[in-house]
């Protein structure tokens, strides 16, 4: 009977038997080989890994670079030729937020009439990157360049300021949502806070310094129930931190405009909507979703009161925006030192006519012809406030302002738009 050995270590026929000692040793060889050749192989796995991992981050920091990638003499001209003013006493402007809603009306609008135009814009993910890629089109087919960074990077917004010497800066790059706060709050103290006081610094050291019409929010109303809302009203009981950081940024470009002479117009937007819209907002959000025979959810006050809101639509906030420009004084400081007062301005942008949350869907069923399913739940403690109403008085004082567009109008031209841009249902059937 063969012996283990023999079966470990059969003898080849024509050799001699091996002693157990020899078999020791080769034993041990053989062992000694096979975990050589293990080392060899881990050492050799361990490289591959480490070679694959550098090469990837090679490639992350390359795509990463190429995607924030700005600058060198074709994108200098870019800019340049985005910013050309065609008419006599036009301005050129720095449009930050470019292809976000009311960004990329306000871009298009100023380079019709013959303004000089740059857009800056992040791209974030806080709703589809697709539309604003989509808007972001839209205006390079109107000749407008739209930079992509962020307003937290100052070497690229001192760049620009080196590139051209930009007239004014409309700023609309914002974190927006009013209950995405809750969620996310960081982003809107990156976005609404430290890049707007980057934006400041790098506009109060310009030479010449812009004019800067930025957005504000009806939200700084917050719980103040005077109404209609009036610019001086208190606006010290913010319910959201979306609003507390409009709020914030109220006072922010105030000491700005106090200790370096910048020139200031906010403008407390009222719930804008319209064609190209935001799809986080109600009027939007609803559409998609009666659309798709999905049901909404429609929130109520105290007491079973409806919610309310002064809807104001797009073209009526985009005549805003160009009449504040219009009338902006310039700034007095240079290179960062205050020469004299400059102009401090707030103003309620909104539409003068509160329509409430279910008369909203009402309107869209009529327009889509499809019932909504509603569902009714009371008003989460999420910094909603229960209704807005503008005062714009001051507004029509100084530039004119006079919205036109009644909800009902405004949505059509919304719905008309939602249905040419998404198709009847949105890639869903309805049931
Ligand atoms: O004026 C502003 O400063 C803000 O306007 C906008 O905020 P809001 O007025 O809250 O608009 P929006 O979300 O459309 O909700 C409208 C109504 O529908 C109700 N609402 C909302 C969602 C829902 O699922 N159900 C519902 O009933 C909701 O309770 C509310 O009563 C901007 O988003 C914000 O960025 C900011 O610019």
């Amino acid at each position: 009977m063969p012996s283990l050995e023999d079966e470990l270590f059969p003898s080849t026929p024509g050799k001699f038997k091996i002693d157990r000692a020899h078999t020791m040793n080769r034993q041990f060889h053989r062992c000694f080989a096979s975990t050589s050749t293990m080392f060899l192989w881990a050492l050799f796995l361990v490289a591959l890994t480490a070679s694959y991992l550098s090469f990837q981050s090679f490639v992350d920091t390359g795509s990463r670079y190429l995607s924030a990638s700005w600058g060198g003499i074709q994108w200098e001209k870019q800019v340049r030729n985005s910013a050309q003013i065609h008419r006599s006493g036009g301005m050129s402007v720095l449009v930050t937020g470019a292809a976000g809603f009311v960004g990329s009306h306000v871009s298009q609008a100023l380079k019709k009439r013959g303004d000089g135009v740059v857009g800056l814009d992040n791209f974030n993910n806080y709703y589809d990157p697709s539309l604003k890629k989509a808007r972001k089109s839209l205006l390079n087919g109107h000749g407008i360049f739209v930079i992509e960074g962020d307003v937290n990077d100052v070497r690229l917004l001192e760049k620009l300021f080196d590139v051209v010497a930009f007239t004014h800066v409309m700023h609309l790059a914002a974190q927006a949502g009013v209950r995405y706060a809750m969620e996310n709050p960081q982003s809107y103290v990156h976005s609404n806070i430290a890049g707007l006081v980057t934006l400041l610094e790098v506009c109060k050291a310009a030479n010449p310094q812009p004019s800067i019409v930025w957005a504000s929010s009806s939200s700084v109303y917050g719980l103040n129930e005077k109404v209609p809302f009036t610019e001086s009203d208190r606006t010290d009981q913010p319910a959201s931190l979306y609003a507390a950081t409009k709020k914030a940024g109220e006072e922010i470009t105030h000491t700005y405009n106090h200790i370096y002479g910048l020139s200031i117009t906010g403008l407390r937007f009222f719930t804008v909507y319209g064609p190209w819209g935001r799809p986080d907002m109600a009027y939007f959000s609803f559409t998609r979703n009666i659309l798709q025979g999905k049901p909404i959810t429609v929130y109520r006050g105290k007491n079973r009161v409806d919610l309310a809101r002064d809807f104001t639509y797009i073209d009526d906030i985009v005549k805003g925006c160009l009449g504040s420009l219009d009338t902006a004084g310039k700034s007095t400081g240079t290179g960062g030192k205050k020469r004299g007062p400059a102009q401090y301005r707030i103003f309620n942008l909104g539409n003068t006519a509160p329509v409430t949350v279910p008369t909203l869907v009402d309107i869209l069923e009529r327009h889509l012809k499809v019932k909504a399913k509603r569902n009714i739940v009371d008003m989460p403690g999420n910094g909603d406030v229960p209704y807005t109403h503008a005062n714009i008085t001051s507004a029509r004082k100084e530039f004119g302002y006079k919205p036109t567009t009644d909800l009902q109008t405004g949505l059509k031209k919304f719905v008309r738009w939602y249905l040419s841009y998404y198709g009847y249902n949105h890639g869903k059937p309805v049931n």
